[in-house]
């Protein structure tokens, strides 16, 4: 299988702009966290100065009673940066958890205003990874990880400074190798980044592998492919395993070099300090007051630089986030789109053509025909010549690359999805269900609706009798997507659900697949009373249970590259077109009209 390529690039500044905006109403979290880290900082600072103290005038003196008072105030201060860093952190947590709550949203939100093409064109375990720990890594940048630089920083300031104000040669000195850390930490990130964006993507690809191998185990089971699913996950798993091993080579190189410049810089201060006191310069209190900044200040110098790697994971992950929300949905509501109330269900298709994206061959060319309210319309053909298509395009999942698709008169781009929609019921081949109650698959589409109209919705669709004989009757899970349902019971809990809808408008798409005659022929009755009233176009191969009345229209693929369009009655294969409209000649190419 080919790999996607990784998500391309994006700066540290750009992403800063990007996500900056999400932490509004939570930076006094962050700031208050920051400030409370820099109050333990300077009581860290404090009482090493009290050690310092404590070693001169106590240990160096032997004067016990000068211990007391330096040990209590030692205490407080200990007991004071305790309680505020503890408090600090989890402003900090909390902060960071908001922030990360949000923007998962955002989002989950936006990936909702895309077209199915940009779902059919990825894998959904990668995109669960981006919702997930892509956006995780997002949160160790901007929310917490800020605060963490911004608290490094300002202790490296405090330790550096109390180093100075004890002796500012000493800490020059000291400083001199600072340069050398920096270097390393530039060194480390950058291959880190790279690193880091093949992990995420292998990451990503690694979900997807399990998604799909989980979803699809009946398949997977039945077709004695575990061992093959087994490998495909092995295979995706050594990738990300590599790309682990490499981060885990990289960070833990780090420590062990940074380690080495310290202790260059300890040994030169030990060193310089030794002949300062034997000179008689310098106290040793003074000394190993100096060196326990040192002590402190080093760490914090090396968590910059720990924090420089978590930025560049982090950016591998915004680079995928930022992927995705860059991306705009095909189909959007034009700025004056028209909200409509509840139509009368008039459609029409007016020499509509249509090419999916990525594809060069159109799918329809020059298709028209109308649906009167209230008519039932049987759409019909071979395999993949365009049925399903009609649907999407009424649906405005996409929107035609010629001509005009109409609901009472008006183009459907003039009126805003959302209306546009709920004047729409689509009944799928694969009837989608969510792993809740049957009440809750019912009402999915009339959230809070009345339990008596959800109880009438399933009688009419002939499931109530069956739901009855469940253990928890409306209330009882029905599996993930149903699975605890049989195709039949699965197909009449799509029906409740869109007679609840009621929507003038009804596309059924093949509803009969995958059930056996009698199965089918049950199926109608309900299918029905739900088209009863409303306008249907129902798409189907099976033309066995179609209604008298039904008019249709036949989609044929003709040889070479095009396919025509003919409306016949029901009544007979072959019969005569509706003498309302007339059959025409194929025009260029693909698909033929009848206008
Ligand atoms: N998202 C997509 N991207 C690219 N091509 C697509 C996409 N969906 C469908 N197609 C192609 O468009 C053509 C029409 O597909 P459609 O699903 O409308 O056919 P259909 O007549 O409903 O077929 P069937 O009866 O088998 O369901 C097919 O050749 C199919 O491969």
């Amino acid at each position: 299988m080919r790999r996607p390529p990784l998500a391309p690039t994006v700066s540290i500044r750009r992403t800063f702009r990007e996500f900056w905006p999400y932490t509004r109403g939570l930076r006094h979290l962050l700031v208050a966290g920051g400030t409370l880290a820099i109050v333990a900082a300077v009581c860290e600072v404090a009482a090493i100065g009290l050690f310092g103290h404590i070693t001169d005038e106590v240990l160096s003196k032997q004067n016990l009673g000068a211990f007391w008072l330096p040990a209590a105030a030692w205490l407080g201060l200990a007991a004071t940066a305790g309680l505020v860093s503890f408090v600090g952190s989890y402003l900090t947590a909390l902060g960071g958890e908001r922030f990360l709550l949000r923007l998962r949203d955002r989002v989950f939100e936006h990936i909702q205003t895309l077209t199915p093409d940009f779902f059919d064109n990825r894998r959904l375990g990668d995109l669960m990874a981006r919702l997930t720990d892509d956006i995780e890594a997002i949160e160790e940048l901007i929310g917490s990880g800020l605060v963490k630089l911004f608290t490094t920083l300002v202790s490296v300031v405090f330790f550096a400074g109390a180093a100075f104000y004890i002796r500012w040669d000493l800490a020059l000195l000291t400083f001199l190798l600072v340069p050398a850390f920096l270097l390393v930490a530039k060194v480390f990130a950058s291959r880190f980044r790279v690193v880091s964006a093949r992990e995420r993507l292998s990451n990503g690809i690694m979900n997807s592998v399990i998604e799909e191998g989980l979803s699809n185990q009946s398949l997977v089971q039945s077709y004695n492919r575990q061992g093959a699913e087994a490998e495909r996950l092995h295979s995706e798993g050594d990738t990300w395993m590599r790309a682990n091993v490499a981060q885990a080579w990289l960070s833990s190189l780090y420590g062990p070099v940074v380690q080495v410049i310290e202790t260059i810089c300890l040994i030169t201060i030990l060193g310089f300090g030794a002949w300062e006191i034997s000179s008689g310069r310098l106290t040793i209190g003074g000394l190993l007051a100096f060196a326990a900044y040192l002590a402190y200040l080093y760490p914090a110098v090396q968590s910059l630089g720990q924090i420089a790697l978590t930025v560049s994971e982090a950016a591998a992950g915004s680079d995928r986030v930022i992927e995705i929300l860059t991306t705009r949905p095909a189909v959007t509501d034009r700025d004056d789109a028209v909200h409509m109330g509840r139509g009368r269900g008039h459609i029409e298709f007016r020499g509509v053509g249509f090419t999916y994206p990525n594809r060069r061959r159109p799918t329809l060319r020059d298709l028209s025909f109308a649906v009167e309210p209230g008519e039932l319309v049987v759409c019909t053909g071979p395999s993949g010549v365009g049925k399903s298509t009609i649907a999407k395009l009424l649906l405005r999942f996409y929107d035609p690359t010629a001509g005009h698709v109409l609901l009472d008169g008006t183009d459907i781009r003039e009126l805003s999805r959302e209306s546009l929609r709920d004047n729409i019921t689509i009944l799928q081949q694969e009837n989608l269900l969510f792993s809740g109650t049957v009440r809750e698959n019912i009402a999915y589409g009339c959230p809070g609706a009345d339990p008596d109209a959800v109880v009438r919705a399933a009688v009419m669709a002939d499931v109530h009798d069956f739901v009855t004989t469940l253990p928890l009757g409306y209330d009882t899970p029905i599996g993930q997507r149903g699975r605890l349902m049989s195709g039949g019971q699965r197909q009449r809990i799509a029906i409740a659900r869109a007679i609840l809808r009621d929507a003038p408008v009804l596309v059924l798409d093949e509803p009969m697949t995958g059930l056996d005659a009698p199965t089918a022929a049950r199926i109608m009755e309900p299918l029905k009373r739900l088209m009863a009233g409303r306008t249907t176009i129902l798409i189907t191969h099976d033309l066995r249970f179609i209604p008298e009345a039904a008019h249709k229209i036949v989609l044929e693929a003709v040889p070479r590259r095009s396919s025509r369009i003919r409306i016949k009655s029901a009544r007979g294969r072959g019969s005569a077109p509706r003498p309302s409209r007339e059959r025409v000649p194929v025009r260029d190419g693909r698909t033929g009209t009848v206008p």
